[in-house]
């Protein structure tokens, strides 16, 4: 493969001659060959909105000429069409600042910039990725700015609309399955009835509850670190600037960034992340509560409890002709498990980091993306795959709720606990109904049996 020399404060390096990064980028891709894991395309994505409006507003600050902040921002933008996705080759495990992500952006807009400008690639462009792509800003204020910018816009434009779309589908069930009275069950064992409506409303709610959590995680997430350059102070940015570069990504982008209040906390820390995290296993956790729900009530089919009927989406298994298996709810709650881990990991990382900066960084927004991203594809597919299709076996349904021993709650106030729990007991032991066991002990009349043993009035009016 031909090559070409480039060059940094450290020498000469030789760069695929056709690549648009440069020398410190080429470093880190020799020096980081580690894992599998690139960073993120959205922070790629979210350092091109952000070198965007660094350049608009060095322009407006006269740091920049016109010339050259119309060349930093055409190339952002043809990084944010995804025209040059292939020029960003960096590792997730490379220096803990993101300082060769930083660089790689700034050497690739540079080139192109060069490219677009008339030139070769061969360091006689116009501009330099340090002193104007990377004007008034250090990695260690661009690279938490980046982290929540990427954040902001995946957790919007992915996962949310996936999370109204699970909880309208769980809505619907519930209205559609608002008649259906079946059995509850607390702790593994029978208890009073419900409706199968009001059991998917509790779904519904939980996922209602974990989408305002994210709504109220992306507000720790608008103030940006921008403007603290190097350790907070600002050194080298001009006065006014990260605030500026805040309101023009607002204005650019439809999301009320701001510049944090505190650039010192911006750079060593990173508790906005471990927070929104924190929503993120919120809804991983109600997440794997359903799934369970799902494929316990629709386990068996003749020897499970099989209250519900789960889409058939494929054959389950290889040995066993005609067996089904719930395996949405399997890819769910794997999903599940692995936003906790993501989580512990986010956790650990952001309680490190010595005085002015956190280096966990890359560690850091790879594991939020990822789980974002994980869930935001798990939930679409458990919504289309396996809740929309939700259908329940009504003589199932039927007949646990009729051989359930715990009707007998609705004798208490009657007869009182204990007279109720030897009807119970005595039911069970001798295999016989509740009704029969109630006359053999001559507690309560079969007509005052049927007047006050009546799931149908043991629900009350709840959803
Ligand atoms: O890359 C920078 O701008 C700073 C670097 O992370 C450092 O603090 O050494």
């Amino acid at each position: 493969m031909a090559n070409r020399t480039e060059h940094d404060t450290m020498g000469a390096i030789q760069v695929p001659a056709d690549a648009l990064w440069g020398a410190q980028t080429e470093r880190s891709r020799q020096n980081f060959t580690i894992g599998r894991e690139f960073m993120p395309q959205a922070m790629i994505h979210a350092f091109a909105r952000l070198k965007k409006a660094c350049a608009a507003v060095n322009r407006q600050m006269t740091l920049l000429d016109d010339h050259r902040a119309d060349l930093i921002i055409r190339v952002c933008d043809e990084i944010l069409n995804g025209d040059h996705d292939s020029q960003f080759p960096l590792h997730v495990w490379q220096t803990g600042s993101g300082t060769q992500t930083n660089m790689n952006l700034n050497e690739v807009i540079a080139n192109r910039a060069a490219l677009l400008d008339g030139k070769k690639l061969d360091e006689t462009r116009p501009i330099h990725p340090n002193d104007h792509v990377n004007k008034s800003q250090s990695s260690n204020d661009t690279f938490p700015a980046a982290m929540h910018i990427a954040a902001v816009f995946q957790i919007h434009d992915t996962l949310l609309p996936e999370v109204d779309r699970m909880r309208l589908t769980l809505e619907k069930k519930s209205r559609e399955f608002s008649q259906i009275i079946k059995i509850g069950r607390t702790h593994l064992q029978d208890a009073t009835p419900l409706t199968l409506g009001q059991e998917i409303s509790g779904w519904e709610a939980m996922i209602q509850s974990s989408r305002e959590q994210i709504l109220q995680s992306l507000e720790t997430l608008y103030p940006l670190a921008i403007g603290g350059t190097a350790v907070g102070t600002g050194l080298n940015a001009p006065q006014g600037f990260g605030k500026a570069v805040a309101q023009e990504l607002a204005r650019s982008t439809g999301h009320p960034f701001t510049q944090m209040e505190n650039t010192f906390h911006g750079l060593t820390g990173h508790d906005q992340i471990v927070f929104t995290s924190g929503a993120l296993k919120g809804l991983a956790a109600n997440l794997m509560k359903i799934a369970n729900d799902v494929r316990w009530l629709a386990s068996g089919p003749r020897c499970g409890i099989g209250e519900l009927n789960i889409p058939a989406n494929e054959p389950g298994s290889s040995i066993m002709p005609g067996k089904i298996n719930p395996t949405q709810t399997e890819a769910a709650t794997m999903v599940a498990c692995q936003v906790m881990g993501n989580d512990a990991a986010i956790g650990f990382a952001a309680s490190q980091g010595n005085f002015e900066l956190n280096v966990f960084k890359p560690v850091i927004i790879h594991n939020l993306l990822q789980s974002v991203t994980l869930l935001a594809d798990t939930i679409a597919s458990f919504t289309s795959h396996c809740l929309a299709g939700i259908t329940p076996n009504i003589p199932v349904i039927e007949r646990h709720l009729k051989n359930s021993l715990m009707l007998v709650t609705a004798l208490a106030p009657h007869i009182g606990y204990d007279n109720a729990a030897r009807i119970a007991k005595k039911a069970l032991a001798d295999g016989m109904t509740l009704k029969e066991a109630a006359a053999k002990l001559d507690l309560v009349q079969p007509g005052q049996f049927d007047e006050w043993v009546n799931p149908e009035t043991m629900i009350l009016g709840r959803k």
